[in-house]
């Protein structure tokens, strides 16, 4: 469950802030889609649930902490049990192969059997068995961002934040991503995506409207 309570981010070099006075619940296993116009915040609001900005004024809470309380290691630790990103860019480390790079986030805390056994398993999942020593350079970019969200996934998170996870594929690897959303969703996990496409937005339960002007007032349950 997330609950963000009171919710205001100001940037330093802003005057007014990016997002302002969101109350909203989101159910565990939701699936949510943000869209809104270039620039409208919805980067911004992924921040805030990842726990990325330190100029956020309300209450974050996710499963009963509110980690807009905690100090910056105990958020840190926090947000990587609980919650994983997956961005446009992909951003895997072209220096190493697609098995070690789904094994990274886990690589200081877990037993590196164990990890590479999970990462092929989730290499199978998402369909690139026969990529497992690749590197970076050598995927389509449909399959870098397979790599990415099995990176994302090896951590178990209950919460997978998705920014734009679309935006740099074709039509036909933006719908194998969408058919790797729609297991995961179905596994219980929270989804929450911010998107320029209107056949992406369209999986989410509930769409969350992003606007330039601060337009996010009231207590929104989703
Ligand atoms: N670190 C920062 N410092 C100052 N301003 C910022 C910072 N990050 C974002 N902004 C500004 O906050 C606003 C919201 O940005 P944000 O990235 O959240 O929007 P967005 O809806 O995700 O846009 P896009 O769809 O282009 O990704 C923009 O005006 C942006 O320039």
């Amino acid at each position: 469950m997330i609950l963000l309570k009171n919710i205001n981010v100001t940037y330093p070099s802003l005057e007014k802030p990016i997002l302002k006075n969101i109350n909203l619940h989101i159910k565990t296993g939701e699936w949510v889609s943000l869209v809104g116009p270039s620039g409208s915040g919805k980067t911004s609001f992924l921040k805030v649930i990842s726990g990325k900005l330190d100029t956020v004024e309300g209450n974050v809470i996710i499963h009963e902490t509110d980690i807009n309380g905690l100090s910056a290691h105990k958020r840190h630790e926090f947000i990587r049990r609980h919650v994983s990103t997956v961005y446009q860019q992909f951003r895997l480390l072209p220096q190493f192969s697609v098995l070690e790079n789904i094994m990274l986030p886990l690589i200081p805390h877990e037993n590196k059997k164990r990890i590479q056994s999970r990462a092929r398993e989730l290499i199978d999942e998402v369909g690139l068995t026969h990529r497992v020593t690749h590197f970076p350079h050598q995927l389509s970019g449909g399959e870098q961002q397979r790599v990415a969200f099995a990176r994302a996934l090896i951590t178990d998170p209950s919460i997978l934040l998705c920014d734009e996870p679309t935006g740099n594929l074709d039509t036909n690897n933006r719908d194998i991503i969408l058919e790797l959303l729609t297991q995961i969703h179905k596994k219980g996990k929270t989804i929450i995506l911010a998107t320029h496409d209107e056949i992406v937005a369209k999986k989410g339960k509930n769409i969350l409207t992003f606007h330039e002007e601060d337009v996010h007032k009231g207590e929104v349950v989703l």
